[in-house]
């Protein structure tokens, strides 16, 4: 008997995990026009609209698909817009198809399995189709999701004529046995018998498989494709996946792909097929036009759906409004010789887009449940069975031969289940030993792990008191920051004060400047002290000349005296000028010696001033000096700290790249003996296969020996019913025995299952041991990762924060200082140009006092001279006492000889010749002389003064020519008084 298996691994733990339904998703892929076509000189009909997803074909609009691709959409494109997607799906649980359709010669192969070269990898050619890419893509994505138990097993099936073949099969002959289609009577869905599920461990085992099978895959060279597929084929990868749960609980995911690629539908007549060929045609039209017949009922709501109508409906049962997710593709070509085609294609399509399925996921299941409804199912056809043959013992004997016939199929029907359960249960175990062998690995590899654990565990212990030493340090450093911070706090209240020492110099230097006005204002008054005598001099000689002509008028006598009196007075002048001209020098000696004195007084305040900011500013650049080196000294050591962290970081990621590096060739070492063992453990199933196979052939032979004997039986039971009857039994016996010895057989296998269900208990709770264990590891692992990870983030966050504080005190400090060197400087610049200032305006008050004084003096000495020049002018004439006219000389003779004496006669010049004295304003000069000369309101509200001083005075005295010393101590008095009346 021919190995039985089943396609479906669907199980009765199924599970929907969604009501919601979903559309098949159709996509039009339009190829390039072929050689035929372009020499035919064809047009191209079809227009592919991307934008409405639409295709035109002699704009008569398709659609909307849900893709629409012409001639240069790539491989790789079609790929990944429509198959990509479902490969994750498959892996979740899921199961989905991808089928092409179209007429022959556009591009179905092409699509699915890709252009004919010899190509290992997508990357290697880009014109590889769905199927080496989707193999491939399983093998990435399952390796990139971390997932590391999980088994692959490809079937590769051609539904040629009608009949079913495998293309995986070892038999080289091409007489290739026949499979066996039967509905699974569970679910939707069918079952194939004896197909091939071979394992696959990569990707090169695939891309063998997939060879072998297009080899072997019937193709033609036909009108319209030289290389046409005469058959339907089927191309199937089922995906299982074990997980542990964080339970401890393991599950296993069961996902199925397939991959259609359907012959292509054509017009016999064009293809040109004839004999076979137009046999084979035939064949495919029929079972196509069933496809269509199923379509058009799923998508018009139909009572019944023709699934059964053929072999390729039946197969494609699920993926036709089933739990399937589906997707077509229809090829078209562009050529109008090809339009009725077309026309058709899309009608077909489009009818498909309506098709719903209801996709569902095969439930993750233990492994413990799934060995538990393996052994129902084995009981429950074993029941079947049992009461199928106790039934033939009671048909036999009472009911006609066509209905012990009917039993007869039907016990063999449940045998085949029977042994299909049983090749599923193996496959199955074969499945779970391989990933028992991972999870061995993945145990050994974890006990390695452990070890390492404990020693990063170790070296964590050490690495936390290394923390806990740096971070007594950093403590430390912190205390000094804050001890800095306050003697930084120290030195600027020191600054302060010695800015409010500054201030209080400032206003010393004011009030000492307000002297040096006051002293100013005392030269003022020593001035006007000068002008009053001035003045005096000036009413003095005024009064002279006055006394003069009244002198004139009392006679000679009074001129004698006159004269008499005025030679005291030039003296006394005289010595008023020199004692004037003294008073000048003693003023500028003491002006000077005062501005001597207010400079040194500046320049030492100035040099203080400049001392206590040397000091400051020295003592502040120690500070920041001692600051800089001390964070210097601290980012050094922060800075050591942190390569001391990350070179730890470092040796302990090289530590574990080590490991892995040391690891990698143990895990390869490993991996081969596994392989070597496998390959052993195969060879032994092999055989032992072997075994059952001829022991199932013995059954099948004994059986079928049997069954001709109860042919025989049959036809002898016609004759001789009743004698016949015994040899029945005798025969029904060793049927029975045959049986029992099946049923021993099954029964050592479940014996098998039950032990391995044993070993399994075993190995589930060492597993879910090893699972804590591993849930342990990993928490611990990352734990002291985190907290590793956190502690040196606390570390550096720690450092940032001091370096920050301390890099914003400092800065601070420097701020604090800079703005208070540059007050001091401002100030002491403000000094010295206040100090400047004023030792200018001191400097032209005394020049102005001292031209002044000088324009006084020389005024004075005018009025001198004025007056000398009015007494010069007196004539003095002697005169005849007689009062005749003489001579002077002939009075002196007449006199000598009449002894008259002469008297002598004073000639007053002319009061217009005299000049009069100059007005005080004269002598200062005009006020705008002095708004230009002097500048400052002080200078010329002084002599404002002075001038109305002078002129009130020169007012007063204009009377009295001559005073005696008393009298102009007298009026000097009055005068000041009357002079700080005025001002009051
Ligand atoms: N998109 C395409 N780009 C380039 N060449 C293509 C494309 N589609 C198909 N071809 C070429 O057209 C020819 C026919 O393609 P293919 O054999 O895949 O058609 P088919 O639909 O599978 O035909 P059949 O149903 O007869 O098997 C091949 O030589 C193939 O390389």
């Amino acid at each position: 008997m021919a190995e039985l298996s089943r396609m479906d691994l669907t199980m009765s733990t199924r599970k929907k995990v969604s009501e919601t339904t979903s559309n098949l998703r159709v996509a039009v892929r339009v190829r390039p026009m072929n050689g035929t076509e372009r020499s035919e000189k064809c047009s191209t009909i079809v227009k592919v609209d991307k934008g409405k997803s639409s295709i035109d074909l002699k704009s008569k609009p398709f659609g909307p698909f849900f893709r629409v691709y012409d001639t240069d959409t790539t491989q790789a494109d079609i790929y990944a817009d429509l198959v990509s997607s479902q490969i994750k799906k498959v892996i979740a649980g899921f199961n989905c198809t991808v089928f092409a359709y179209g007429q022959t010669g556009t591009g179905k192969t092409f699509t699915m399995e890709g252009g004919r070269t010899d190509a290992k990898s997508s990357q290697d050619d880009p014109s590889t189709g769905i199927i080496p890419r989707a193999v491939e893509d399983i093998f990435e994505q399952l390796e990139t999701s971390g997932c590391e138990e999980y088994s692959l097993r490809v079937s590769y099936v051609e539904l040629y004529n009608e009949e079913l073949f495998d293309l995986l099969a070892s038999s080289e002959s091409d007489d290739r046995e026949r499979l066996r289609i039967f509905d699974d009577p569970h679910k939707k869905g069918v079952i194939v018998s004896g197909v091939e599920e071979v394992p696959v461990r990569n990707r090169s085992d695939v891309f063998k498989l997939l060879q072998l099978g297009a080899e072997k895959r019937r193709t033609a060279a036909t009108l319209m494709n030289m290389h046409s597929s005469r058959s339907h084929s089927l191309f199937m990868v089922n995906v299982v996946v074990r997980e542990n749960t964080n339970t401890g609980e393991e599950l296993v995911k069961q996902g199925k792909l397939n991959l259609v690629d359907l012959a292509g539908s054509e017009n016999i007549g064009r293809s040109g097929a004839q004999g076979n060929r137009a046999k084979e045609a035939g064949s495919i039209n029929q079972s196509l036009l069933t496809l269509g017949r199923v379509i058009r009922s799923l998508t018009t709501n139909a009572q019944h759906v023709p699934y059964r109508e053929s072999k390729l409906t039946r197969l494609l049962q699920d993926s036709l409004g089933g739990s399937t997710i589906t997707s077509l593709i229809a090829t078209l070509s562009p050529s109008s010789s090809n339009f009725e085609e077309s026309q058709s294609t899309l009608e077909y399509a489009m009818r498909a887009a309506n098709i719903k399925n209801k996709p569902v996921c095969n439930t993750k299941v233990s492994k413990k449940t799934i060995l538990k409804e393996f052994a129902d199912e084995i009981e429950k056809l074993r029941r079947d069975l049992r009461a199928a043959r106790e039934k033939n013992g009671v048909f036999i004997s009472q009911e006609s031969h066509e209905e012990y016939q009917r039993n007869a199929e039907k016990v063999n029907e449940l045998e085949e289940q029977l042994l299909c359960e049983v090749d599923r249960l193996r496959k199955l175990m074969e499945d779970m030993t391989y990933m028992d062998e991972q999870y061995q690995q993945l145990y050994e590899r974890k006990g390695a792990l452990e070890k390492r654990l404990e020693e990063r565990i170790r070296e964590c212990a050490v690495k936390s008191k290394e923390l806990a030493d740096t971070n007594d340090v950093l403590n430390k450093h912190i205390e000094a920051i804050g001890l800095m911070h306050t003697a930084s706090l120290k030195s600027f209240k020191q600054l302060v004060q010695a800015q409010e020492a500054a201030d209080e110099m400032k206003t010393d230097l004011g009030a000492f400047w307000r002297k040096v006005d006051e002293m100013a204002v005392a030269d003022d008054l020593h001035k006007e002290m000068i002008e009053t005598l001035t003045r005096k001099m000036n009413s003095f000689i005024q009064s002279t000349s006055e006394q003069v002509e009244a002198l004139t008028s009392d006679g000679k006598d009074a001129t004698a005296k006159i004269v008499e009196n005025v030679d005291p007075h030039v003296s006394t002048i005289e010595a008023i000028s020199q004692s004037i001209n003294k008073s000048v020098g003693e003023m500028r000696s003491t002006t000077s010696s005062a501005f001597r004195k207010g400079t040194e007084i500046e320049n030492e305040a100035v040099e203080k001033i400049n001392e206590i900011a040397q000091e400051n500013l020295e003592k502040w650049n120690a500070v920041l000096k001692s600051s800089s080196e001390y964070y210097k000294a601290h980012s050094a050591r922060s800075e050591e700290f942190s390569k001391q962290l990350t070179d730890k970081l470092d040796e302990i990621k090289k530590q574990i790249s080590d490991f892995a590096e040391d690891f990698r060739p143990l895990l390869a070492e490993i991996r081969n003996t596994t392989s070597v063992n496998l390959e052993k453990r195969t060879e032994q199933d092999t055989a032992i296969t072997n075994d059952v196979k001829t022991t199932c052939l013995n059954v099948t032979e004994g059986v079928r020996a049997l069954l001709l004997q109860l042919e025989q039986l049959s036809v002898r039971i016609e004759d001789n019913h009743e004698e016949q009857l015994i040899i029945d039994q005798n025969n029904q016996e060793s049927v029975l025995s045959t049986i029992n010895t099946a049923e021993n057989v099954v029964q050592s296998v479940e014996d098998m299952i039950e032990e391995q269900c044993d070993t399994k208990e075993i190995d589930e709770k060492a597993q879910s041991d090893l699972q804590g264990i591993d849930l342990d590891y990993e928490t611990t692992i990352q734990e002291a990762k985190e907290k590793s990870l956190e502690g040196a983030e606390e570390m550096k966050k720690v450092t940032r924060g001091l370096l920050d504080k301390t890099e914003a005190n400092r800065k601070e400090a420097t701020c604090a200082v800079d703005s208070i060197l540059t007050r001091i400087s401002v100030d002491s610049e403000t000094c010295q140009t206040t100090g400047e200032e004023v030792k200018k305006s001191c400097d032209e008050s005394s020049e102005n006092i001292s031209s002044m004084l000088q324009k006084f003096g020389e005024s004075s000495k005018k009025a001198t001279e004025v007056a000398l020049e009015a007494i010069s002018k007196i004539e003095i004439k002697f005169v005849d006492p007689s009062g005749n006219p003489f001579s002077f000389f002939l009075y002196a003779i007449l006199s000598i000889s009449v002894n008259v004496p002469p008297r002598i006669v004073p000639t007053y010049p002319d009061s217009t010749e005299l000049k009069s004295p100059p007005e005080p304003e004269e002598l200062l000069g005009s006020e705008e002389d002095d708004d230009k000369l002097v500048e400052g309101e002080e200078l010329a509200k002084k002599k404002r003064r002075v001038t109305s001083f002078v002129r009130r005075d020169s007012l007063l005295d204009t009377t009295n020519i001559f005073l005696s010393p008393s009298t102009i101590q007298k009026r000097r008095e009055a005068t000041i008084d009357e002079e700080e009346d005025f001002e009051n």
